[in-house]
């Protein structure tokens, strides 16, 4: 015991003594500036300790910028991270000093061996680094949303939850590479969406990844269309389109010039999974059939631009009408969503994507590259903040308890025009007034 306490480096300090490790780390991956003879380094200005961990803020010197630290990111947690154990005089004290002295010592000094401190950066005038003496909880239940404001996550500081209220930002892009969530962000949005709206939630879903995902929803009151194949999205958005239009007369009847001043309860979702499906640039046929000068059938380039036309009609004039587009991709590059819909797409939430390019296609910043390799870790980022949060995950048992007491009889459906298919679309044509 008295060797073991010996060979601990006991901290005076508590928390938040990584301010040497820091300055050598700043030293050793370049980011200090030479200017003739002299060296100008990163200068800590403050430092504080939080409950959470401590936040250090540096001046900058001449010739870094902010994004060179952020470049540096990796090595920077790295080497905060590699350490001898430290055992503080707290940790022994925590200790019973019993017969089992031995083995508590043991965990302790395992738990200390593994635990992994994270770290954020931010910049507002000054470097600001975050330490985190505990990482993020890497898995969280699903909670309760209100109204239509849905769980997004949970945040670092003091576990607080985020939600996204869809009337204050009605549309919302999110991305990240494949297995890292977003499905099931979807599924968290639409159930929470159905338990606490049942009555005034209109689900227009697509499902371009085969039908796997949104299935579930296909038989339940709220759902207005569905479909799961890229030809037939374009009816279920050219649905979305027109009802959006009737509900436009339906407001300005009343002289209104919202729905919310009209007293309109009801608000419809656009649910795209895999907008990326409906990009017109990666259709393999690009010319229509034409006969006698007219067009007999579309090809899939021109169906694609339509579903593109829908998306941006609905993303421009929506909002007002209680229309709301979310999309989802997992492409990371070009212009898989569309211009319009992404201006006017006030939030995003991005998991983590390969590249900074990818992370810039859904949040046109950097980041998203950076999160660690944690399933529903992501950025969620609106006009005010940019968080990262750890996003709820839902079980299908939680799913089928909301979604099941709405499952109506199944009527005979319209199909497309087209024979059906295996999979074929199902527009439920469900004469919304
Ligand atoms: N918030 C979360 N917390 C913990 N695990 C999660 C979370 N979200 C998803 N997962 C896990 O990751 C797996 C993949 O999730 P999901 O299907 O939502 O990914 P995706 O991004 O939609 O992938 P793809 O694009 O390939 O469909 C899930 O089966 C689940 O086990």
């Amino acid at each position: 015991m008295g060797g073991l306490a010996l060979q601990a480096h006991l901290s005076k300090n508590g928390n938040g003594n990584d301010s040497k490790k820091l300055n050598k780390i700043f030293a050793l991956t370049g980011l200090n500036v030479k200017d003739g003879t002299q060296t100008l380094t990163t200068q800590l200005v403050k430092k504080r300790n939080y409950e959470w961990g401590t936040e250090y803020r540096y001046r900058i010197p001449l010739g870094r910028s902010f994004e060179d630290y952020v470049s540096k990111q990796k090595s920077i947690e790295a080497g905060i991270n590699t350490r001898t154990v430290k055992l503080q005089l707290g940790d022994l004290k925590q200790m019973k000093l019993d017969r089992n002295i031995i083995q508590s010592i043991r965990g302790l000094y395992k738990r200390k061996l593994t635990e992994r401190k994270e770290i954020e950066l931010s910049y507002d005038g000054m470097l600001i680094i975050r330490v985190y003496d505990e990482p993020m909880p890497t898995l969280v239940e699903m909670f309760e949303g209100k109204g239509w404001s849905v769980p997004i996550g949970i945040m670092r500081e003091k576990n607080t939850t985020i939600f996204h209220d869809f009337e204050r930002i009605p549309h919302f892009v999110l991305g990240g590479a494949t297995r890292y969530g977003k499905s099931n962000l979807i599924n968290g949005i639409i159930a929470s969406l159905i338990k606490q709206k049942p009555n005034h939630v209109k689900l227009h879903l697509v499902d371009l990844k085969g039908g796997v995902e949104l299935c579930d929803y296909e038989n339940i009151k709220q759902t207005v269309s569905i479909a799961y194949e890229p030809e037939e999205a374009r009816e279920v958005l050219e649905n979305a389109y027109n009802e959006m239009r009737k509900m436009q007369q339906r407001v300005r009847n009343l002289g209104k010039k919202n729905v919310r001043e009209a007293g309109i309860p009801e608000r419809h979702f656009i649910i795209i999974d895999e907008v990326g499906e409906l990009n017109p640039e990666e259709a393999v046929d690009k010319k229509d059939i034409k006969k006698d000068g007219i067009v007999i059938q579309k090809s899939e380039k021109t169906i694609k631009e339509e579903c593109q036309k829908y998306m941006s009609q609905i993303s421009r004039l929506g909002a007002g009408l209680g229309f709301r587009l979310i999309l989802a991709t997992q492409y990371g590059t070009g212009d898989i969503i569309p211009r319009q819909c992404k201006q006017n797409s006030d939030a995003k939430l991005c998991f983590r994507v390969q590249s900074s390019t990818a992370s810039r296609v859904v949040l046109d910043g950097e980041g998203a590259e950076k999160l660690p390799e944690i399933k529903g870790r992501a950025i969620y980022q609106t006009a005010d903040k940019k968080i990262i949060v750890q996003t709820p995950l839902i079980t299908s048992e939680i799913i089928h308890s909301i979604i099941d007491p709405h499952i109506k009889e199944v009527k005979p459906v319209e199909t497309t025009k087209q024979a059906p298919r295996s999979n074929a679309i199902i527009i439920k044509k469900t004469g919304l007034s």
